[in-house]
């Protein structure tokens, strides 16, 4: 069982016998979740997303909305699907999402692979967070499957095992433990989970709190740091991995909102952070990121602009575009042109 809370980390011990347990991470306006699984002395994390796939897109959706048919050589024309499958990190298939009467999700498909900044967006009620809590595992679809590098999840994130693929989720708000300083914050999954010593664990907050440009902060409670400094604290506690591993697994990082009630130069901050600790970024340390793919639901257009490069268009619970970031404004497809535009005419309904 999946439990979620306020916090900004809670562990959730799995009463199986052995010695798994997971971890969520709750960061931010909404939530940042993290999941690890120790097993003996191994650690594993896990970190979800979404991506359709133009091929998925039309087995699986060819009945999404009257506007898909019309727009497909356009979408195909756009996003080519390659032939090898072997960097796809994350997949759901056809994957459906009901809440009582309420058919959220009516068969999503999409694929995403490893160096993909992905964006998914759409109006608002129409699945996004759902998407990103059932990539995370924190929900587990009705129908339709989930395959973290070519295997299919079966339930929640707790159920099973998953090897591979660290996830972790991003959520608005910085959700800080508010009695723990900025080091014990960052820290809290190694501390907790990792056999490394304090002293080094203390380094690599150091180390961490400095790729994501803050100095000095490491004994400040969450109260005496401004809202953008939470962020980025928080952003820290996501990215931070046991560096004592043998092998360090990829991670994919879900970002719901993260710039949602910020200005526009806040959000700029923010949207290159996520770009900056991401595999093709830039630290601020001037090192290369370490998240390998992230996906980012947002309604911000400077958001998509600055922080994505691919984009998934989800309505009326299904994928019925996408394409590449600049060919967002410039689609003819209705339903993309009225949300690009803000339009009160047009296929959308409120
Ligand atoms: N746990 C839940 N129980 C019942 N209904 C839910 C639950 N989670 C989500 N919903 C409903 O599912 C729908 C989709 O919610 P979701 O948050 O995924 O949409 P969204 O596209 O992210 O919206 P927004 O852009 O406004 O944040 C909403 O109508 C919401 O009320």
């Amino acid at each position: 069982m999946v439990l979620l809370s306020g916090s900004a980390l809670f562990p959730l011990t799995i009463p199986n016998g052995d010695s798994r347990s997971a971890r969520f991470a709750v960061l931010g306006g909404k939530r940042i979740n993290s999941f690890c699984y120790k097993q003996r002395k191994e650690q594993r994390k896990v970190v979800c997303a979404c991506v359709a796939s133009p091929q998925n897109l039309r087995s699986d959706e060819s009945s999404a909305t009257k506007f898909n048919d019309s727009f497909k050589s356009e979408n195909l024309s756009t996003v080519r699907e390659p032939e090898d499958d072997s960097d796809v990190l994350i997949e759901c298939r056809n994957v459906s999402k009901s809440f009582g009467e309420k058919h959220i999700l009516r068969g999503v498909s999409f694929k995403i692979r490893h160096g993909e900044a992905v964006g998914i967006i759409g109006p608002s009620g129409t699945g996004k967070s759902t998407v990103l809590k059932i990539i995370a595992g924190l929900l587990a679809p009705d129908k339709g499957e989930v395959y973290i590098r070519g295997r299919r999840r079966a339930g929640l994130i707790s159920d099973e095992e998953i090897t591979g693929l660290r996830i972790g989720l991003v959520f608005q708000s910085a959700a800080l433990f508010d009695s723990l300083t900025v080091r014990e914050n960052v820290g809290f999954l190694l501390y907790e989970n990792s056999s490394m010593p304090g002293d080094k664990i203390a380094e690599l907050v150091t180390e961490t709190l400095a790729a994501v440009g803050l100095k000095g902060v490491e004994d400040r409670l969450p109260s005496e740091l401004s809202g953008g400094m939470k962020k980025r604290v928080a952003l820290a506690r996501s990215i931070i991995f046991d560096t004592t591993q043998e092998a360090v697994e990829p991670e994919v990082l879900l970002y719901d909102e993260p710039t949602a009630g910020l200005d526009p130069i806040a959000s700029t901050v923010v949207e290159d952070l996520i770009r900056s600790v991401h595999m093709k970024g830039k630290d601020a340390l001037g090192k290369p990121g370490n998240i390998a793919s992230y996906v980012v639901v947002t309604h911000q257009h400077s958001t998509i602009r600055r922080a994505v490069d691919r984009l998934l268009f989800l309505y009326e619970g299904k994928v019925v575009w996408q394409g590449m970031t600049h060919e967002f404004t410039t689609s003819a497809n209705p339903i993309v042109k009225q949300f690009a535009s803000g339009s009160l005419d047009g296929p959308i309904r409120y």
